[in-house]
């Protein structure tokens, strides 16, 4: 995985057919996607349960570019080599998820994978400023993380931070929930690099209609990157 600041959409599969993963991934990659967003959630950490590394390993296959996967689960460390041997190229843990993230995210680069950290949106910047040179994505949540398609709440303040935090270092900030052609603009004004979209991406279309994942795909892009289609 190279880094660089372009602009990369990554369609969450919350929001694809949960019958048909491998087809989903490989149709949204077709259709232009960056990256493949993979939300893995316990009924603890947050209020739903998604899918382990199982599912990651099964779809791996299916998928040329970066599998993205977003734990949301608690305790996290136990569970970072399953999901590096499932094929995980980035693996983010969220920083209100245990005592230890600085470890956490040691031990995901120890596993082979790019560590993420993501933050809530009740958690402020602050919170990651001594991980930046242990930490290759930072997520900002723009909704409370369990579910998909909820209302997105504007965190451009904390983006902003993050990103003169960040300086120089190759780290990526990540946006997730909510992100449509409405809010790409704002957010990569901000300094986001990474979008996550589910229902944004996955509306109108299916494994045997995808032109509208590309339409959206592209809508998001253009909007992001300040050129509206
Ligand atoms: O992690 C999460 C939700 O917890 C996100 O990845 C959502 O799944 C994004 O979905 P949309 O808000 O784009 O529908």
């Amino acid at each position: 995985m190279t880094f660089d600041r372009s602009i990369k959409i990554a369609p969450s599969i919350l929001a694809a057919d949960f019958a048909n993963f491998g087809a989903e991934c490989e149709a949204i990659e077709t259709q232009g996607a960056d990256w493949v967003h993979v939300d893995v959630m316990d009924g603890h950490f947050v209020p739903n349960i998604s899918f382990g590394p199982t599912t990651c390993a099964a779809i791996r296959p299916h998928i040329k570019g970066v599998m993205d996967v977003h734990l949301m689960i608690a305790p996290v460390d136990p569970y970072i080599d399953a999901f590096a041997k499932a094929g995980a190229d980035v693996i983010t843990a969220h920083v209100e998820a245990g005592p230890h993230i600085h470890r956490t995210l040691q031990a995901i680069r120890g596993a082979g994978a790019k560590a993420g950290v993501a933050l809530n949106p009740g958690t402020p910047a602050a919170a990651v400023e001594h991980l930046l040179d242990v930490a290759d994505l930072v997520c900002v949540m723009t909704v409370n993380p369990g579910f998909g398609g909820q209302k997105f709440i504007d965190m451009s303040d904390k983006i902003r931070t993050l990103r003169a935090m960040i300086g120089d270092r190759p780290v990526h900030i990540e946006i997730d929930g909510g992100v449509d052609v409405n809010t790409a603009s704002s957010v990569a004004q901000a300094g986001a690099d990474v979008l996550v979209a589910g229902s944004a991406v996955f509306r109108g279309g299916s494994v045997s209609n995808p032109a509208p994942y590309g339409e959206n795909i592209r809508a998001i892009r253009a909007a992001a990157e300040g050129v509206y289609v």
